[in-house]
């Protein structure tokens, strides 16, 4: 075994990279079907920790697909399948025996159009915890508290936390989910085109949050916006036809990729 590989640093995919950091979750010989169609194909990648990973790649390539699988949630559906391994801190989640309350409270993850719960802004972050711990008021106040403030929220919201979540602007709505997320204390948090439903503004203000959240969360991010993840990521993975195509330095994907349908997807010539 190499030193690195010891370590726990893994290189990436790549001939061409070294490892930006230790890698959190390894994804190994990933295949996925839906019902028998096979969605995703051998899929290897090594993501590190506490670094931005965005997923690129057209419409139906399997950004999504992937994303879900991080925290399974395809499980409920009885027809669909994964193969192959991910393994978070030396375990493998897609081992039927990983408990999912484990891999819920490990892994949060925030979904396109933002989806309040319809309660008060303070019960939505709240809400979450008590399911997973019990906490007394006051420290359940401050759990409240931290998750805004890390969400970038506080400040807009903190003289109206028992007002209906409803009545905030869309961006503010994307930040509570966040807030949401991030309240469980992950250690990944997805985002599957957080802003997509957004106005330019509140989209500059969700990739502010995502590049101060990298200092404690491994952040996978599915974007259909290149400049977007050209701006947020320190890695891009692009994907084509349910294969991972190109993985590497976000600067090097954008500025010297190293395949052909790379290129032409990232210089618009595709998708
Ligand atoms: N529930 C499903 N049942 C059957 N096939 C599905 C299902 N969801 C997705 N697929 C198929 O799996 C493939 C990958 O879909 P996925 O949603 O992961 O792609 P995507 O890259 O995220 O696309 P988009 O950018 O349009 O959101 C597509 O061919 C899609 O049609």
């Amino acid at each position: 075994m190499t030193e690195s590989a010891a370590a726990g640093i893994h290189p990436q995919p790549t001939a061409t990279s070294t490892p930006l950091a230790p890698t959190k979750l390894q994804v190994r010989d990933l295949h996925f079907y839906y019902n028998g169609f096979h969605a995703l194909k051998g899929i290897n990648m090594d993501i590190p920790e506490k670094k931005v990973t965005a997923i690129i790649g057209p419409s139906g390539c399997g950004k999504s697909t992937l994303l879900r699988i991080f925290n399974r949630i395809y499980a409920i559906y009885p027809k669909l399948e994964a193969k192959g391994e991910i393994i978070l801190d030396n375990e493998n989640i897609l081992d039927s025996r990983y408990s999912m309350n484990k891999l819920r409270s490990k892994v949060g993850m925030v979904f396109q159009k933002p989806v309040p719960f319809p309660m008060t802004i303070f019960e939505n972050v709240a809400y979450g915890i008590r399911h997973h711990e019990r906490l007394s008021r006051a420290d359940m106040d401050i759990r409240v508290e931290q998750a805004l403030r890390s969400a970038a929220l506080w400040d807009e919201v903190k003289d109206k936390l028992k007002q209906n979540a409803l009545g905030l602007s869309g961006g503010q709505q994307q930040r509570l989910c966040i807030a949401r997320g991030i309240a469980l204390k992950p250690e990944v948090l997805l985002l599957d085109e957080p802003t997509s439903a957004l106005d330019p503004i509140a989209t500059g203000r969700i990739e502010q949050l995502v590049e101060e959240l990298k200092s404690e969360y491994t952040i996978v991010i599915v974007t259909h916006n290149m400049q977007q993840a050209a701006r947020v990521s320190d890695l891009t993975a692009f994907m084509y036809l349910g294969e991972l195509i190109e993985f590497d330095r976000t600067e090097k994907i954008f500025t010297k990729p190293t395949k052909k349908q790379t290129e032409d997807y990232i210089t618009g010539r595709f998708g």
